[in-house]
């Protein structure tokens, strides 16, 4: 099953085209290909072990891979001179299972610290206390600008972490598992908020998940790693009804 993205004049703001990865006789990504379009959000599944964050190392440098081509916005990251990767980068927002918040720091701390590193690229006039307060009410969180992470439950976490991304106005935003670990209304709550973030400044997302709930409701396509490649991408409701074996099992609950 390929991909059947259906819109017209699709932009794509990020493409991964032939992705081979090797550690000496563990070939893990074989020739893996993947589109994501502007405002979409793309889910990526795959079984433990099975590549998927060899591939999100490849995509944001912190690896190299053996061979294949990585453009993001347009641009091969491979040719970009350092300068012109850092500046790439700041247009892409991660959300990862280990983005902690910095426990020393307050929230607005948390928050500011970003705005600091980048401040001469995006914000240099802006008013950084009014940035910080837009980003926490957009994850429901003004009233907690003034307290310690220490303080906060797993899902607030989660969110000021969201809003720490969200302040630097990413037009791409990459979660790796982003409601691992949190009960399931926190989970649904979280996905809620990534819509509402999808929504509001029309982010491309690419989204990592084991959560099928997450998968089904968040989707706009999916993706399924398997053998190293992209085995099948489609809507939610095209892979969940496949008669393979290996997508099937997937689904199975
Ligand atoms: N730096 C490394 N050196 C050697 N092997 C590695 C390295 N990084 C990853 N691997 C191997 O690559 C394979 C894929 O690992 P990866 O962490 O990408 O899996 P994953 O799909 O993200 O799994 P999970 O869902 O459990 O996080 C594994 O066999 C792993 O052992």
């Amino acid at each position: 099953m390929k991909d059947n993205k259906n819109i017209s004049n699709p932009e794509i703001v990020l493409q991964i085209m032939d992705l081979h990865k090797s550690f000496g006789d563990n070939h893990v990504l074989n020739g893996f290909n993947m589109k994501l379009y502007k405002g979409e959000n793309l889910v990526i599944m795959g079984k433990s072990g099975s590549g998927k964050s060899v591939m999100i190392k490849c995509l944001v440098g912190l690896m190299q891979a053996d061979s294949g081509l990585i453009s993001v916005m347009g641009k091969d990251i491979t040719t970009l001179t350092q300068e012109a990767l850092d500046i790439l980068r700041a247009d892409i927002g991660f959300l990862f299972q280990g983005s902690a918040l910095y426990d020393s720091m307050t929230v607005r701390e948390n928050l500011e610290f970003p705005l600091r590193r980048h401040s001469k690229k995006k914000h240099k006039d802006s008013n950084t206390e009014a940035l910080v307060l837009e980003a926490l009410t957009n994850v429901g969180l003004a009233h907690a600008i003034d307290l310690m992470p220490s303080e906060l439950s797993g899902g607030m976490k989660r969110r000021v972490a969201l809003a720490r991304t969200l302040i630097l106005q990413p037009k791409i935003i990459l979660y790796d598992e982003p409601t691992s670990g949190l009960d399931p209304i926190t989970a649904k709550e979280i996905i809620i908020l990534m819509q509402d973030v999808q929504k509001k400044y029309n982010t491309s997302s690419l989204i990592i998940t084991h959560d099928v709930d997450c998968a089904r409701v968040i989707s706009d396509r999916m993706l399924l790693l398997i053998d190293g490649i992209d085995y099948a991408v489609g809507t939610y409701t095209a892979l969940s009804t496949s008669e393979d074996p290996k997508i099937k099992a997937f689904f199975k609950h």
